[in-house]
């Protein structure tokens, strides 16, 4: 569940269990800065997992970005080598490496690939069901929203989602009826 910037999409999401909540520190509309982050990392509790965005940042700037924010795992969208990822893990952190659908360079060694359409929080979805996709497990993100995140993770067998346009009433705004229709949604047919 990502983009969240205020306290009760944060509870929510951890009420309902989900396995992680993403803080954009990116060029988006639903970016903030890591002091207003960090207090809503410390509201994440029990099984769900902070996650950093980014996308644009040099590799030191996303250490520096984490360590304020309280952040122990980051997302990112444009790492170019298998060395951003260990200067990343030598930090200490847990590294999802987000692709753009099509990619095949493969996760540079990163504890999680993540794919996503050519704009990433855009709210638009790619060609789950006919493009090439990662083996073992992987996280979809792209367009998704109540209506179709099951039927996405059916036809690709992925092992997670991420959504962000999709759970929002208009964009950068979270809705709370809209997460727990995509959390249920998910969960039918586990
Ligand atoms: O959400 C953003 O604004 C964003 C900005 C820059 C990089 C990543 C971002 N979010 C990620 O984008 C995908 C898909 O989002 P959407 O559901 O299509 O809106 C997801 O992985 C978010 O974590």
């Amino acid at each position: 569940m990502c983009g969240l910037r205020d306290e009760a999409s944060v509870d929510l999401a951890v009420r309902l269990g989900v396995d992680a909540v993403g803080f954009v520190f990116a060029d988006s509309v639903r970016r903030i800065s890591a002091e207003e982050a960090a207090p809503l990392v410390r509201r994440v509790t029990g099984h769900t997992v902070a996650v950093g965005v980014f996308k644009g940042s040099p590799v030191p700037e996303v250490i520096e970005i984490a360590a304020a924010a309280g952040l122990g795992t980051v997302q990112v969208h444009d790492l170019t080598s298998a060395d951003d990822v260990t200067r990343l893990r030598e930090a200490g952190l847990g590294v999802i490496r987000a692709v753009v659908a099509g990619d095949t360079s493969g996760d540079f060694g990163a504890d999680r690939i993540l794919v996503d359409g050519a704009t990433a929080g855009a709210g638009v979805p790619w060609d789950w069901a006919n493009q090439r996709r990662p083996d073992g497990e992987w996280i979809l993100a792209g367009g998704l929203h109540p209506g179709n995140v099951r039927a996405a993770v059916d036809a690709t067998g992925a092992w997670g989602v991420d959504v962000s346009s999709g759970v929002e009433s208009s964009r950068g705004v979270k809705d709370a009826a809209l997460i727990e229709q995509f959390v249920a949604a998910v969960r039918t047919g586990d």
